[in-house]
């Protein structure tokens, strides 16, 4: 939890009148309550004044944001306290940003009681228990009766929770001539739940209005917009018009642009699927200041395609859903942490991957069942069905560079494609004929495909899946049944290959390459990995 230390005194001082929803006060709205720090549990208490009666319990990790709004004669003006918290700039170059505020708007350091009543807003998104439906929805005065959280919940057992759902508070904040201890708990608030937002960061948003089910406009519109001005996220956005936009957009800006460069952003928050991801990567990979970007950017996925593998994995490591509401939340909160990407060398081109490389059946499968795409993910099972009959067998030369201590850290060498492995000790080299070959650095690589079970996001590691001849139709069918649960890890036939560089030279002629989902060129195929080479939205719960 947090180191930032409470300002107990201050906080207690802020008197908050208690919201008609709250039990046992209800419609007595002249008693007063403040907002307590419990630092042992993470969790901010509603605590009545007197004889300090807990309301409500508001678990510091399901919020995004905070601010205080005006509420002059009974309609609420946006008026947010962090452009007095934190002075931070919402100029808006392109004039996208929704966070824009009117000139005509007070400013917050104006607030009095004869301009109205400060109403001060938390904005939560707790994972509910589903017999905990009913607190869902918000306290705020206007809104039906709402029972309040008056227990610690643990947020284990993943498995009986649902998605984060909206559960914001509001209070009234008690007449007062002094609005500085009401700063004072906002910043304390954000800084407690909030340990890695900048609130100078700008991101940028790209929506993608065609990925998957055609959702992404929808996704933007209803949750991830509304929840990004919560977190006081400071964003450009972008609708993509076309195939190859988003690859265009990451590319360097020139001089005279009138877009801005994507240097000038902190971030880039991606509403599509994996292929609007291989698009910005393939696209930053041509800019001279390429690495410089990756170091510095954070990258967020927000998954509305038909596989969103990254979305899941970046989930899966905070031990969220695959739902829209809990893939924004995590950019919301702002947390970071460094994932590993790689570079793919084929005979003629370079490729950044941050998925996966599949080759042999899983390509099939893939890149075969594009003629019934517009039968959603369903195409993958068909198709499967058909590869187990077939048991088609490729022929390849497999070399690989098992990990060292120093993989998740520093760049392996590798000879250039076109150039022999070198015949040292550290290389492993062998033939084989081959069912399936899944060289993969995330745990999924779709919703449902749970290909690498023990991929951490950032141990500079390849894990290469591989399904060798002589197994029977039965055991290749329940391996594939077996990528949705992870299950197949443990079932005879399958075997991991960890590596942090590998090569692949397909002997027989007609297989497919298939990088992070996309076909790129036939033949054969090397990689290394590139440690931590980019951060992502997610708070991993195994740090
Ligand atoms: N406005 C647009 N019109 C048509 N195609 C677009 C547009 N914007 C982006 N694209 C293309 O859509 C392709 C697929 O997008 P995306 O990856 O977001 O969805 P998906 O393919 O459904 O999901 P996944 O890749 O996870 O399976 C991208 O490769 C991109 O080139």
């Amino acid at each position: 939890m947090a180191s930032t230390v409470w300002p107990s005194k201050t906080a207690e001082s802020v008197k908050l009148i208690i919201p008609e929803a709250y039990d046992p006060y209800n419609g007595d709205v002249l008693n007063k309550c403040f907002i307590r720090y419990n630092a042992d549990k993470g969790c901010f208490l509603v605590v009545s004044e007197g004889d300090e009666k807990t309301l409500d319990i508001i678990d510091s990790r399901d919020i995004v944001g905070a601010s205080v709004e005006v509420d002059i004669f009974g309609s609420v003006e946006t008026n947010e306290l962090r452009r007095l918290a934190t002075a931070q700039s919402t100029d808006s170059s392109n004039g996208n940003s929704p966070n824009n505020r009117d000139d005509n708007e007070p400013g917050t350091d104006e607030v009095n009681d004869t301009q109205g009543a400060a109403i001060l807003k938390i904005f939560a998104y707790p994972r509910v228990h589903p017999s905990e439906e009913s607190i869902m929805s918000s306290c705020a005065t206007s809104a039906p009766k709402r029972k309040p959280n008056t227990e610690y919940r643990t947020q284990s057992d993943k498995g009986k929770l649902r998605s984060r759902r909206a559960h914001h508070r509001q209070f009234q904040v008690a007449p007062s001539e002094d609005l500085s201890g009401l700063s004072t708990l906002i910043d304390a608030i954000r800084a407690i739940c909030k340990p890695g937002y900048n609130p100078k960061d700008k991101l940028l948003v790209l929506v993608n209005p065609y990925s998957g089910t055609k959702k992404g406009t929808q996704i933007f519109n209803n949750t991830v917009a509304p929840m990004f001005v919560e977190a006081g996220i400071d964003y450009d956005y972008l609708m993509t018009t076309s195939a190859n936009h988003a690859f265009e957009r990451m590319k360097e800006q020139g001089e005279d642009s009138k877009i801005p460069d994507l240097s000038e952003y902190d971030g880039v928050v991606a509403v599509g699927g994996d292929g609007i991801i291989h698009e910005m990567f393939q696209g930053i990979r041509t800019r001279s200041d390429c690495d410089k970007i990756l170091s510095k950017l954070k990258l967020g996925v927000v998954g509305s395609g038909t596989s969103n593998g990254l979305a899941k994995t970046l989930a899966h490591a905070s031990n969220e859903l695959d739902n829209a509401v809990d893939y924004a939340f995590l950019v919301a909160k702002g947390n970071s942490e460094k994932m590993d990407l790689s570079l793919y060398e084929t005979s003629s081109s370079k490729y950044i991957s941050f998925l996966t490389f599949s080759w042999s059946m899983i390509a099939d499968i893939d890149i075969e069942s594009e003629a019934i795409r517009f039968m959603g993910f369903l195409r993958m099972d068909i198709w499967g069905v058909l590869s187990v009959l077939r048991m088609r067998r490729y022929r390849a030369r497999l070399s690989y560079l098992p990990p060292s201590d120093e993989s998740n850290t520093i760049v392996t060498k590798c000879p250039s494609i076109n150039e022999p492995i070198p015949c040292d000790e550290k290389w492993v080299s062998s033939e084989s004929d081959f069912l399936l070959l899944w060289a993969s650095q995330v745990t999924h690589a779709a919703e449902k495909t749970h290909n690498s079970p023990n991929c951490k996001l950032n141990d500079g590691v390849f894990e290469i899946l591989v399904v060798r001849e002589n197994i029977s139709r039965l055991r290749m069918a329940m391996i594939l049944l077996g990528l949705d649960s992870g299950d197949h890890a443990n079932m005879p036939g399958v075997e991991f290959i960890r590596c942090s560089a590998y090569r692949l030279e397909p002997i027989t002629p007609g297989s497919f390459n298939d990088l992070d989902g996309e076909v790129i060129e036939a033949g054969p195929v090397q990689a290394h990995v590139m440690p931590g080479a980019v951060n992502v939205f997610c708070t991993p719960i195994d740090k």
